[in-house]
């Protein structure tokens, strides 16, 4: 906890040195420092204590000093908590079915670096199996199943909202809000984690981004102007590249009009426990493994054979006859019977 003490008597450079993401703070209340870096806090802030300006900002300098401590306290607690700490593995205990019918598996053990896929007809609880993960469930979920982490029982620390980093959740729907550029977006991401080359970090994301969706866009793109697979393609990048929560759980990857095959390899480039709801036949194959859920239960676990490996090299060959003809679709052209090419 860090307290108005603690900040005011430092100068803006050592404060700026120690909490790198207090620029930001700076910029978003718009208080400029110029040539004023080696005054104390506590002495610049000084100008606040003119009425107008007060009036001006609509805050006094007593507020602005109890919120940059609170922002403080909260961003080392959120960074704090966004690392690794040495996640290995996590592993499921039963829990019931939506009858209240006991799962019938002994424990299911997903270590680093694997990919499970979940299956199962929609409504059957693919969803509900990817948040019990997420809040590290302890019976007190709908389906009272248990989530260890390394063995162990989850702490409740992984729970915390906004140091909750045990997983990066990419879901169906990124509506965004803030009104930003894509740059200003991935800025503050990077500035947030406290990365050192945030220029080529953003570089990077951006060309990863545009490499998994089709149609391409840049940095100075509004992100609310995104499309649905544009903006996807950005999540899936920004995750993978600044992300360093261990476990990945994604709902659905397939209707975002981006490269499902590429996205996938690069979330799981990095060492991740990566957990995927899928209906595309594809992605199932992908994992090493597949839950397939039923009636709101673990019904079975599938390791994917090499004989169903073999079988994805068919599988992608049917899907870029597909993904061919909705290009040449989209561009009106007149598809024939030979275009199906088998
Ligand atoms: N074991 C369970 N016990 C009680 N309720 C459950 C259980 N499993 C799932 N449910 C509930 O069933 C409903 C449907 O589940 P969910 O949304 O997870 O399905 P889904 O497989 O993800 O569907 P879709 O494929 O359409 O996305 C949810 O309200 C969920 O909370």
């Amino acid at each position: 906890m860090i307290s108005v003490r603690d900040i005011q008597e430092q100068t803006i450079a050592d404060l700026f040195e120690q909490y790198p993401f207090l620029q930001g703070f700076f910029e978003e209340q718009t208080l400029e420092v110029n040539g004023q870096i080696n005054e104390k806090l506590d002495d610049f802030l000084n100008f606040l204590e003119d009425e107008e300006e007060q009036e001006n900002r609509a805050m006094a300098k007593d507020q602005v000093l109890e919120s940059m401590s609170e922002y403080i306290t909260q961003m080392l607690e959120f960074l704090g908590e966004d690392k690794d700490d040495g996640v290995r593995s996590i592993t499921l205990l039963p829990g019931t079915n939506k009858s209240g019918e006991a799962e019938q598996f002994g424990e299911l053990k997903i270590s680093k670096s694997e990919i499970v896929c979940i299956v199962g007809p929609t409504g059957s609880g693919k969803s509900r199996l990817l948040a019990d993960i997420e809040w590290v469930a302890h019976k007190d979920t709908p389906t009272s199943r248990t989530i260890l982490v390394n063995d162990e029982k989850g702490d409740k620390k992984w729970r915390m909202t906004s140091g909750n980093k045990l997983v990066a959740q990419l879901s169906q729907n990124m509506n965004f809000v803030m009104d930003l550029s894509v740059y200003e977006f991935l800025e503050l991401h990077a500035q947030s984690r406290l990365v050192e080359d945030v220029e080529s970090v953003i570089d990077k994301i951006i060309k990863q981004a545009n490499n998994l969706a089709g149609e391409k866009f840049d940095l100075n793109t509004p992100i609310t102007s995104l499309s649905g697979g544009q903006s996807r393609a950005l999540m899936i990048a920004d995750t993978a590249i600044l992300s360093k929560s261990p476990i990945i759980l994604i709902d659905e990857i397939e209707n975002a009009g981006i490269d499902r095959k590429k996205a996938l390899e690069l979330l799981v480039g990095e060492e991740k426990i990566v957990l995927m709801a899928t209906h595309d036949p594809i992605l199932a194959l992908m994992g090493d493994k597949r839950i397939v859920i039923k009636n709101g239960g673990i019904h079975k676990v599938i390791e994917t054979s090499e004989e169903e490996r073999n079988l994805l090299v068919d599988l992608e060959r049917m899907d870029a006859v597909v993904q061919n003809m909705r290009t040449r679709l989209r561009q009106g052209e007149i598809i024939q019977k030979e275009d199906i090419g088998f």
